[in-house]
Formats: C-alpha cells, structure tokens, sequence
C-alpha cells in the first residue's frame, strides 16, 4: 500500500476498554500511548482515561509520535433526540478539529443492545421507515456540520444496532447524502454474517464513501460459542471472540488489495477489545503491526 497516503493507528481499547471498564482498569494513558508507539503505530483514537484537555493530551501524544484520527460519537437520532445530539456532536467535532483529525466516526444507538445483556445474535434491533427518516435527517446534518470544518462524518455499523447487516448498511447509505461516509469495521460485518465475502461485496460497493478503516479481526470459534449459547455482545468480548488482524478468521490481503487498488487514503485502525490480562496488548499491538507490514508492505 502506498504509505503516502495510508497511515496506521491503534484504539484504547486493548488497553482499556470503555464498554467494559473493568477491562484493563489497571492500564494508564501513558503506558497505552507509549506502548502504541513502541508497536511502530503514529496513530490513535479516543479513550476515557485520555487527558480531556487538547493542550496536554497533544503534549503527551506528539512526545510519542502519535496523532489522533477519530472518536466514536453516539447518535441518537431514531430515538427523536435531533437536538442533543446535535449539542453533543458539536463539542466533539470541536475536540477532534482542534486535535487534527479529520473524521469523525458515529454510531446510531437508538435501541442498541451491545452494552446490555440481551443476545446478541437474538433480539438486535430493527427501524421503521419513521426511524430511518429521522436517521437520514440527522446524519445529513452532522455532515453538513462537519463539512464546515474540512472535516467528514461516518457512520460505524455494529452489532447490536439497527445498523448492522449489509442490508441495513445498504438502507442507511441509500437515505443519507452521498457526503455521509461509512466507517467500515472488518470485525462487525464478519462476525454478523460469518463470511469474508461479504465485507468483499460492502468494500467494493462504498470504496468512494469509505473515510476510515476499523481492523478487527474475529475468533471464528468464540463467535460460534457466542450464537449457539445466546451469549450478549460484552460476553463475546470477555470470551475473546475479537482479535488483532492476523490473529482470526478474516484475511486481510484482499481487504488490503482492494483499498490500494482504489487508492484507498486515509487511517486504517487496528481495533481488537479483549482481555488485556490474557491478551497482552503491546504483543497484540506488536502482532498487527507485523501482518500488517509483511502483507500491505506498510
Ligand atoms: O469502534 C468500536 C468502538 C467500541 O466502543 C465498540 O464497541 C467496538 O466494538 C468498535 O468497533
Ligand atoms: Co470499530
């Protein structure tokens, strides 16, 4: 891949997990930030035990080559709540702008069981057309938002949400504005539909509106384990059906192929919640970043 315009980064969450905060409750900032750039990363996303001032946590980062790409944003937008997502999303945008990124990843959480206890697999839930329409409204206005900023808003479909399979993928994208992006998470298209040809088919039909790259790779046994016992999505985590790319199921090489062949530019985010204190994640960290470079010679 052409490093001129594909840079790698790395999320929080190996360290310390937001959702799931008594994963990795024992992990600093500053052993995670070192760590990523020890693993040969110059990129991150947003964690909660970051520094909240821009001053201090560009200090900590720029001492460490490292520079921030995105953070999660939650909308909820289905559940009629235009107006503080709105506010919400401002002071995110602003945080981000000011920290030098560019895009700004969302997910829809209307009615989203992922932080619940309810099976994953079993009870997701759906939008009427009502929702959808609220949805599309919204999104186009977090992009016209962003646009003001030089920055681009995408959308991260996850399981759990009413976003998730490539058939809803395929609505929300068809609603919103051609600007709105999609934020293509490996990991979650994989480990809703259990093939490596449907993340091929999403990739190939939104390479142009694609801003931003999740990789995540998926423990095809523990994903089984999770449909078959009816287990929520933090289960999945804790049992470690997520992994660092190269470690899974999933094969990188044609997802990689067909970003350069488009001419891919952007972050690509090495993004695996497990366990910490059984997946070490300066090892983990060390083991992405060396499928990465021996199969996108990056
Ligand atoms: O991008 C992400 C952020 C996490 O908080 C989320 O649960 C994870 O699965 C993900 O893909
Ligand atoms: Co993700």
């Amino acid at each position: 891949m052409n490093t001129d315009k594909v840079k790698l980064a790395i999320a929080p969450i190996a360290w310390t997990n937001d959702d799931l905060p008594s994963l990795g409750a024992e992990n600093t900032f500053e052993q995670c930030v070192s760590e990523m750039a020890l693993a040969g990363f110059t990129g991150c996303e947003v964690g909660n035990k970051y520094p909240k001032d821009p001053v201090v946590l560009k200090k900590q980062l720029s001492m460490r080559g490292l520079q921030i790409c995105n953070a999660w944003f939650s909308t909820f937008f289905a559940d009629g709540k235009l107006d503080e997502t709105i506010a919400g999303f401002m002071d995110h945008m602003n945080f981000l702008h000011t920290m030098g990124a560019k895009v700004i990843g969302c997910s829809e959480q209307s009615g989203s069981i992922q932080g619940t206890d309810r099976p994953i697999f079993d009870d997701k839930p759906t939008f009427n057309d009502e929702q959808w329409h609220l949805v599309a409204k919204g999104y186009n206005k977090l992009s016209e938002m962003a646009a003001e900023k030089g920055m681009s808003v995408c959308l991260h479909h996850h399981m759990g949400t009413a976003i998730q399979t490539p058939a809803e993928i395929d609505r929300f994208m068809a609603e919103v504005e051609p600007s709105v992006g999609l934020l293509l998470d490996t990991g979650h298209i994989y480990y809703s539909e259990g093939n490596q040809t449907v993340i091929m088919d999403i990739l190939n039909r939104y390479m142009n509106r694609i801003p931003h790259v999740h990789l995540k790779d998926i423990r095809e046994e523990k994903r089984q384990q999770v449909i078959n016992e009816h287990r929520c999505f933090l289960d999945g985590v804790r049992l470690g059906a997520f992994t660092v790319p190269g470690d899974g199921v999933i094969d990188f090489k044609p997802i990689f192929d067909a970003l350069d062949k488009a001419g891919y530019e952007g972050w690509m985010v090495v993004e695996a919640e497990q366990d910490p204190s059984v997946a070490n994640p300066l090892e983990y960290a060390f083991k992405a970043r060396q499928y990465i470079r021996e199969i996108a010679h990056i």
